[in-house]
């Protein structure tokens, strides 16, 4: 497996990025706006092709983020991401987030933890499935 990013929520994407680019001096490598789940997802990194930071806007997020949720998920790349969910089902992790489209997974740590597996390779899906499903609360 490769480390990918880390995902954190972030209420002011201004002020995240003052932070992250101007004050840490990470660079944005990719951005894309999601109209339909309202939704921005920035991706950080030191360098392009180093590990990132996935920051995620969501539009109409008013509040401060509770407790623990503005962390939102680590994420891999795997060789086959059937297989390691298989592996992971049969050792008694639960599988939050089938990947049924053959991209992307999610589980979760016993402390709760949310992990994001993504097929390498794999074009990611389309983000709609996600945002109907993250703004259910199920995650
Ligand atoms: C691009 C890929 O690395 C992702 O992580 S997209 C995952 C997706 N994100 C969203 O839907 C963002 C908006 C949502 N309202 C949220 O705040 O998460 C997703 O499945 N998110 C759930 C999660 O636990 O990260
Ligand atoms: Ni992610």
């Amino acid at each position: 497996m490769q480390y990918l990013h880390t995902m954190i929520r972030v209420r002011d994407l201004n002020a995240a990025l003052r932070f992250f680019c101007d004050q840490l001096g990470l660079v944005e490598t990719r951005r894309k706006d999601h109209d339909q789940g309202r939704f921005t997802l920035v991706f950080l990194a030191t360098e392009p092709g180093a590990p990132e930071i996935e920051l995620t806007y969501n539009w109409d997020q008013q509040e401060p983020y509770s407790e623990g949720r503005n962390f939102g998920h680590l994420a891999y790349a795997v060789d086959d991401i059937y297989a390691t969910c298989q592996k992971l089902l049969d050792s008694g992790v639960a599988i939050l987030r089938p990947p049924r489209d053959g991209h992307m997974a999610f589980v979760r740590s016993p402390d709760q933890i949310s992990v994001e597996l993504l097929q390498r390779g794999a074009p990611l899906p389309p983000a709609e499935p996600w945002a109907s499903m993250a703004n259910q609360g199920t995650w």
